[in-house]
C-alpha cells in the first residue's frame, strides 16, 4: 500500500449495504482508508446514491452501450484506474469480470461472497444452501481471479442455518455478518498485513493454512 491513506475503489450493482459498512467504518475511525470512487453497471443502483451522499465520485456504465463484455470491462476499469486505487473491492458487483481486465489488478481486487467458499460459488447461494441442507452457511472474502469465486479465500464468517429459514431469512443473517467481516478484512489488507503472493494468501509474511475465521471486526492477534 502507498504511504498515504489507502485508496479504495468499490464496485457495486445494488443497494450498497457493504459499501455503507466501509464508509461507516472509515467515518468512525475503525478503518484507515478512503473510498476514492464507486463504480458499477447499473445507473440506478442505490450504492451510487450512498457514494454521492458521502461526497464520493460515483459512475455506472451501461453494458448495453458496449460491443461486448471485454469492451465494457475495459471502459469500467479505465474509470476505476482514474481514481488511482490501491485496492478494488467488489461489494455486490454482479457481473463476471474478464481475465484481461483483471490481469493488471491481481492481488489488488477482492470480493465478498455470500457463502462459505468453495461451496456455492455463483448466484442464489442461500437457496442452494437450504436445498443442500447444510447446518451452517456464511460469507467469504476472497481475492478475485478469472475463476469465478475461485480465488484464494482470505477470511470467512459463519452463521447457523435455523429451522424454518427461508432464503430471505438466511440472506439477512449472512448479510449481518458480511459487514464486520468485510471491514475486518479491509483493516488487515489496508495495514498491508495481508498480501497475495504466488496465489498464496500471506498474513505478516506467513502463508495462511486456512481462511481466517472472523466474526467481528477485531483484528487477529
Ligand atoms: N472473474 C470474476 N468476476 C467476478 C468475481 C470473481 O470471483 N471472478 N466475483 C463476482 C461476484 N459474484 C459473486 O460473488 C458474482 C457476480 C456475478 C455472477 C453472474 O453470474 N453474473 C451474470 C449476470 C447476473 C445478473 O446480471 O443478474 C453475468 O455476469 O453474466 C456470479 C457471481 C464479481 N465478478
Ligand atoms: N455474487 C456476488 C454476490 O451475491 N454478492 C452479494 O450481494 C449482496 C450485496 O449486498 P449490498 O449491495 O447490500 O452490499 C451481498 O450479500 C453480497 O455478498
Amino acid at each position: 500500500m502507498a504511504d498515504a491513506t489507502p485508496r479504495l475503489a468499490v464496485l457495486a450493482s445494488g443497494r450498497g449495504s457493504n459499501l455503507q459498512a466501509i464508509l461507516d467504518a472509515i467515518d468512525d475511525g475503525r478503518l484507515h482508508a478512503q473510498v476514492a470512487g464507486v463504480f458499477g453497471d447499473k445507473p440506478r443502483a442505490f450504492a451510487l446514491e450512498r457514494a454521492r451522499a458521502a461526497g464520493i465520485p460515483a459512475r455506472a456504465l451501461r453494458p448495453g452501450d458496449f460491443a461486448g463484455r471485454d469492451e465494457f470491462d475495459a471502459a469500467l476499469f479505465a474509470e476505476v484506474a482514474s481514481v488511482r486505487p490501491d485496492l478494488i473491492v467488489c461489494a455486490g458487483y454482479m457481473r463476471l469480470l474478464g481475465a484481461a481486465a483483471l490481469a493488471p489488478w491481481a492481488g489488488r481486487i477482492i470480493n465478498i461472497h455470500p457463502s462459505l467458499l468453495p461451496d456455492f460459488k455463483g448466484l442464489d447461494t442461500h437457496a442452494r444452501a437450504l436445498a443442500a441442507g447444510v447446518p451452517e452457511h456464511g460469507a467469504s472474502v476472497h481475492f478475485v481471479t478469472a475463476d469465478l469465486d475461485g480465488g484464494p479465500v482470505i477470511a470467512q464468517a459463519r452463521v447457523p442455518v435455523l429451522d424454518g429459514d427461508d432464503a430471505d431469512a438466511l440472506a439477512a443473517r449472512v448479510l449481518d455478518t458480511e459487514h464486520p467481516l468485510l471491514v475486518a478484512t479491509l483493516q488487515l489488507l489496508c495495514a498491508a498485513r495481508i498480501v497475495l503472493r504466488d496465489e498464496v494468501v500471506e498474513l505478516d509474511g506467513r502463508p495462511l493454512a486456512a481462511p481466517l475465521q472472523l466474526a467481528s471486526n477485531r483484528l487477529p492477534a
